[in-house]
């Protein structure tokens, strides 16, 4: 079966890119199938710049070709917070019902036509001897007041996506997967997928 590394250890964005890519017969790997492989610092300002410092390390993990995800909220009322921190913004510890509390908190009080964010998503491709190239996905919205939903991962449950008149968080997977930043992004690579997948048959 054919096969991708996806350089990710959050089981969210694992899980879609399951579902975004078994429909081309791509089985996906992630980083939580390695348990020992090391954890990379995201010391970048952009997620394009994050995105090639996971990719380029796990290549050299692996002497494979891997995509990784580097992925955030962006809120114009907070002057684009949380950002590149998205993952860590309440703590260390990565805690998406904190991360939310957070927002919420320092939201409140701004009407809703001013709580206008963007999902962004990067996805850097890498492997030895290849350059790296870096494709990217947005996805428009605004913060609501309280959570609602159950599906997703993350700030999905605060991202109202005016197109669909519900939550991130209140979409299937197959809807989520057609107007995602991640969806958006992965489409981008699509000249280069001959490439990318191993034929490990
Ligand atoms: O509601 C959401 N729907 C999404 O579709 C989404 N995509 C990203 N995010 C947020 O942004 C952080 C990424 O940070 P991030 O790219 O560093 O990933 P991470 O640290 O979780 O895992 P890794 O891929 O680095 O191993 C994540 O934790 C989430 O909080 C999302 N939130
Ligand atoms: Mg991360």
């Amino acid at each position: 079966m054919k096969q991708v590394i996806i350089a990710t250890k959050n089981i969210g964005k694992a899980r879609e890119f399951q579902e975004l890519l078994e429909k081309k017969g791509i089985e996906v790997k992630s980083l939580l199938d390695f348990p020992n492989c090391p954890d990379v610092e995201e010391t970048g300002s952009t997620f394009a710049e994050n995105a090639v410092l996971k990719a380029e390390a796990m290549a050299h993990y692996f002497h494979a070709i891997v995509i990784a995800d580097d992925s955030g909220l962006s809120i114009d009322a907070l002057d684009g917070r949380p950002g590149v921190y998205s993952a860590r913004y309440a703590g260390e510890e990565k805690n998406d019902q904190k991360n939310i509390a957070k927002v919420l908190e320092e939201l409140k009080g701004i009407p809703f036509e001013k709580r206008t964010a963007r999902f962004h998503c990067a996805l850097a491709v890498a492997a030895p001897g290849r350059r790296t190239t870096v494709v990217e996905g947005t996805c428009e919205g605004y913060i609501t007041e309280v959570p609602k939903g159950e599906n997703g991962f993350g700030y999905d449950p605060i991202f109202y996506v005016p197109q669909k008149g519900k939550t991130m968080a209140e979409l299937s997977k197959e809807e989520k997967n057609q107007i995602s930043h991640r969806a958006k992004a992965l489409a981008k690579l699509e000249k280069q997928w001959d490439e990318i997948i191993n034929d490990k048959e």
